[in-house]
């Protein structure tokens, strides 16, 4: 918006909040701080406009008595984003109203989360003294912190089931390196990988609030927001940011020194106070290191205490708000940098974590209905942490995924245990953000007596897990001395319940320091010589209706009614203020002894803020082992709620292998399960895969193994055993709604549950471990990259067929939907034998078109499956039942009809598919009709060639006469 020539004579405006554009240009001159002549603006406004050109990428938030109010280009924006009344402000006598948007400072946190959730960054400018010190003068102000998405402390901003990450991204050609940090519990990790795909699809899993990129265009140095209207491409972000790097998060463009090798080296070694970076894993890893120095610089510039910047809690004045709740940390407490690598993980691409629902469903995003819904039993916010993380990121090492498993079988077995361990779980507050906090010196007394309280609840845990065998029990045997000690003085020093304010006392318990004591009886001597006072000077005066009362403007006061004050009073009376009714009197002595309180208890809580925040202190030197002990009952409390899910849901524990295997007995969808009532969900099996390790069985022609027969159901659980002769790809037919896709979801979770080492949904189950799950199912318009449903499928398809190895499990849920039939048929074919015979990964193809079953009579590793229903003859009834053999008819025109179509247009469909089937050179060619003359240039060449080497002389397919 510009700033426009005066309007003369305008209306002056009370709201403007619902007027458009145009009418607030003709009440408002500027709307730009930057265009404003300085020297015109009153004091206040001159200073905003200063402080605004400090923090020109925030939105900044000015303390004005009860508000805090922005003016200016910010004033309209909030007023857009949170739905406030736009008004106005005199801003100087020539300058005339400039837009004004404002939140009652007690509302102010609720109104930046959700400013900072829109990736916006805010810049707090509080008041750092009382109004009325400033007598006549411009309050004192400072900006006491700057919040960025990525460097949210204050609790009420943050999730608490969730990380939120900030990262930093380096990018060398198609090398990278990737940085991530959560300030609130301290985690600061790196990685560094080639192959920009990976650096999109790791991004996509850490869904980081923030990412930092370098860039040389000092002009572009600043926040990039992402559109939450997507669908246009901001320009200035499509020429700032490579195309590794997805446009729906929050960029901030950072310049390129501190991430210069020997910069942000150097700064890491400074920091964690190490000669090299060998111990941290990353000495080597260049890209890693600079993208960690890099993040390590933002944080230290922005948003850690500049020490001649910020006043402190204890000389800040403690009213009208504390500014302990919007200041800087002193210091952002990282836990040592930690070098990851991304094969060490199970990869789940950003459309397969979509299409899975793993922490949030497809439709409408909502968290009810996905994977970690039906999973999360745990009791605390880190827990709940732990197994979000877990599932986003699934194991590859098998002795990994069994030690999980072994804790959940004990949890299984012994159901008491489990469920003790959950009540002492729920007692103890979230350690990693709590120890976060102190160690930034913005915890408050509550954060620690809850710490306190949690360290208390340790030696709990130890006694109950002493009888525990598995790992994760071991490591929480015994607690640290130092929990303990720290702990126990926690509790000797702070009170029960602490007030929330660190400057107005009463948190520290007596006996703790003889000094404070002292002080604090001094206090009490002098009001109980004021608690005497009314009874001694009645006495001395003779007036029996004496009182003694105190106001917040005069202090302590003797009042005598009107009619008494005429009586003769003491000489050291001295009459300070007159009433109607009564006279208000002082003596020296009383505003002695008055002073001498109020005094006493400045030094008391001065001297009690010193105690507490030396105690901080204390907290935050054990962070790191706080850390461990709090990583340790975050992993206890996911590996309950599994164990709690399995018990409830009957569970099996898979068998983990190195083989290909997939053999799933009676497996169901862990979600779709638990939506339904119970009993209702119709259990399936699934074997794919061979037991070699090394071989597929793409080479050879084999028998097809049907899935295993459903037992009885009180037999005991079967266990699955590898066997040779189970297909690599499976083609699964069957009716809309029969539950194919169930089917290839629940395969994909079940395997997906397994590597987090969860127990699974079946009744038994032999997996060998994936290296990655592949899905494709259903695309939608890409508006956003302007790409059609065919072309978003087909990159997806292209993605699983350049990517797949033997080793992964592939989910194809329709392809070629999206053309004409014959080429979609065409692709979806080539697609099916490519998996089958090149890449030989286990793959589950559901498709309509039946023609595809051909393939397994072509090729040895392929096998038709459908789902049955049962035909009545004016309805069908779904069975979801998957059964070997291919659909042989589809339901489509009867799917119609049940959907209400015209019963002439349901005629005419079944007599246009009757006529395309008969001249159908694709259907004729399936039905083995076509003519030997027409034959052999009309094969397929590939699948000609692929038949020569599997199969004997097969039956003629001619999908490709037109
Ligand atoms: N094994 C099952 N037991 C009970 N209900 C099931 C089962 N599988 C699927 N369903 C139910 O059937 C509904 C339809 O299933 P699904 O979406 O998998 O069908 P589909 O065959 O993929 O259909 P389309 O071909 O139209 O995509 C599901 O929402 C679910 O409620």
């Amino acid at each position: 918006m510009t700033d426009l020539p005066p309007a003369p004579n305008a209306p002056e405006p009370q709201r403007l909040g619902d007027l458009p554009d145009r009418l607030i240009k003709q009440t408002v001159r500027y709307t730009d701080h930057r265009s404003v002549d300085r020297d015109a603006l009153t004091p206040m406004m001159r200073h905003y406009a200063d402080l605004k050109d400090e923090y020109p990428q925030a939105l900044l938030l000015y303390r004005v008595g009860d508000f805090f109010e922005t003016f200016f280009q910010d004033a309209i924006t909030i007023a857009q984003e949170l739905e406030l009344v736009l008004t106005s402000k005199d801003a100087g006598k020539t300058v005339g109203r400039v837009p004004l948007a404002g939140v009652p400072h007690h509302a102010m946190e609720r109104y930046c989360a959700q400013l900072v959730e829109r990736g916006y960054a805010v810049a707090i400018c509080d008041q750092t003294e009382d109004a009325a010190d400033a007598q006549g003068r411009l309050v004192q102000r400072q900006v006491t912190r700057v919040i960025t998405p990525g460097t949210v402390l204050e609790e009420g901003m943050l999730n608490a089931r969730r990380n939120n990450y900030l990262a930093a991204v380096v990018i060398a050609g198609t090398h990278w390196g990737l940085a991530i940090a959560d300030v609130s519990t301290g985690e600061f990790l790196t990685t560094q990988a080639s192959g920009l795909d990976r650096l999109t699809q790791e991004i996509l899993r850490l869904q980081p609030s923030e990412i930092l990129l370098p860039t040389n265009a000092p002009d572009l140095v600043g926040l990039l927001r992402p559109d939450p209207r997507a669908g246009i491409p901001d320009p200035r972000r499509a020429a700032a940011l490579p195309e590794a790097l997805p446009p729906q998060f929050c960029y901030t463009l950072r310049p390129q020194a501190p991430f210069q090798a020997a910069e942000a080296r150097q700064r890491l070694l400074e920091r964690f106070r190490v000669r090299s970076l060998e111990g941290m894993g990353c000495e080597h890893l260049p890209l890693a290191v600079r993208a960690a120095g890099g993040l390590l610089q933002y944080l230290e510039e922005t948003s850690e205490r500049q020490l001649e910047a910020v006043p402190t809690e204890a000389n800040a004045a403690p009213s009208p708000a504390p500014p302990a709740a919007h200041a800087y940390p002193t210091r952002i407490p990282l836990q040592p940098l930690y070098t990851y690598t991304l094969s060490d993980f199970l990869v789940i691409d950003h459309q397969t974590r979509r299409n899975l629902e793993i922490t949030q469903t497809q439709r409408d995003g909502t968290f009810h209905g996905s994977l970690l819904w039906a999973l999360d039993r745990t009791v605390t916010a880190m827990g709940g942490r732990a197994l979000r993380r877990w599932l986003l990121q699934p194991l590859l090492d098998r002795s990994a995924i069994q030690a999980r498993q072994d804790t959940i079988q004990e949890l299984i077995d012994q159901g008491t245990l489990r469920q003790q361990l959950q009540q002492v779980l729920k007692q103890i507050y979230d350690l990693e953000r709590l120890t976060g906090r102190a160690g930034s010196g913005t915890a408050n007394a509550r954060d620690l007596v809850a710490l306190a309280d949690s360290l208390g609840k340790l030696p709990e845990i130890a006694d109950l897990v002493a009888v525990g065998r598995s790992p994760f029990l071991i490591a929480l045997q015994t607690v640290p001395p130092v929990m303990d000690t720290l702990g126990q003085t926690l509790r000797a020093h702070l009170v029960e319940t602490p007030p929330l304010y660190l400057t107005e006392g009463n948190l520290i318990r007596p006996g703790v320091n003889p000094q404070l004591d002292r002080l604090r009886q001094s206090i009490e001597a002098d009001q109980q010589w004021i608690a005497e006072l009314e009874t001694t000077e009645r006495q001395r005066t003779g007036i029996a209706t004496l009182k003694v009362g105190y106001t917040k403007a005069f202090g302590y006061y003797l009042s005598i009614s009107r009619a008494k004050a005429s009586a003769d009073l003491p000489d050291d009376y001295i009459r300070k203020q007159t009433l109607t009714n009564e006279e208000r009197y002082i003596t020296p002595e009383l505003k002695q002894r008055e002073s001498a309180i109020f005094l006493t208890r400045e030094a008391v809580h001065k001297l009690e803020y010193e105690i507490f925040t030396a105690l901080r202190l204390q907290v935050a030197e054990q962070s790191e082992s706080i850390r461990q002990v709090a990583g340790a009952i975050a992993a206890l409390d996911a590996l309950c709620s599994l164990a709690e899910v399995a018990v409830y849901q009957n569970y099996c524990r898979p068998a983990i292998t190195e083989s290909r295997q997939i053999a799933i007995v009676d497996g169901r969808h862990p979600v779709v399960e638990q939506s339904l009532p119970a009993g209702f969900f119709v259990p399936n099996s699934a074997t794919l895969g061979s037991g070699d390790p090394d071989r597929g069985t793409g080479g050879s022609r084999g028998t097809i193994a049907p899935p295993p027969p459903r037992p009885p159901a009180d037999a005991p659980a079967p266990t699955p055993t590898a066997t040779h002769s189970a297909p690599d790809l499976i083609i699964l037919t069957g009716p809309n709604a029969s539950g194919k896709s169930c089917y290839l979801r629940q395969v994909g979770l079940i395997q997906l549950m397994a590597q987090v080492g969860s127990f699974v949904p079946a009744a038994a189950a032999t997996l060998g471990v994936c290296d990655r799950i592949f899905t494709r199912v259903g695309a939608v318009d890409d508006l956003a990259t302007g790409q059609s449903t065919f072309m978003v499928e087909m990159n997806e398809t292209a993605n699983i067929l350049n990517h797949a190895t033997p080793r992964s499990l592939v989910l194809l849920d329709e392809i070629g939907r999206g053309t004409a039939t014959f080429d979609g048929l065409s692709i979806a074919w080539a697609v099916a034998e490519h998996l089958a015979t090149d890449i030989r990964a286990r793959t589950i193809f559901a498709t309509h078109y039946h023609e595809l079953n051909e393939l397994a009579s072509l090729l040895s590793n392929v096998a038709n499956y459908q789902v049955v229903v049962k035909e009545l003859p004016d309805q069908i009834i779904f069975l979801h039942q998957v059964r070997p053999g291919g659909a042989d008819k589809s339901y489509g025109i009867e799917a119609g009809r049940l959907a209400g179509l015209p019963a002439s247009v349901i005629e005419r469909a079944r007599q246009v598919m009757g006529q395309i089937e008969r001249h159908s050179h694709i259907a004729v060619g399936l039905r083995g009709e076509s003519s030997p003359a027409e034959s052999s240039e009309r094969v397929p060449s590939k699948t000609a060639s692929r038949r020569s080497r599997l199969r004997e002389p097969a039956g003629q397919l001619n999908i490709f006469t037109g």
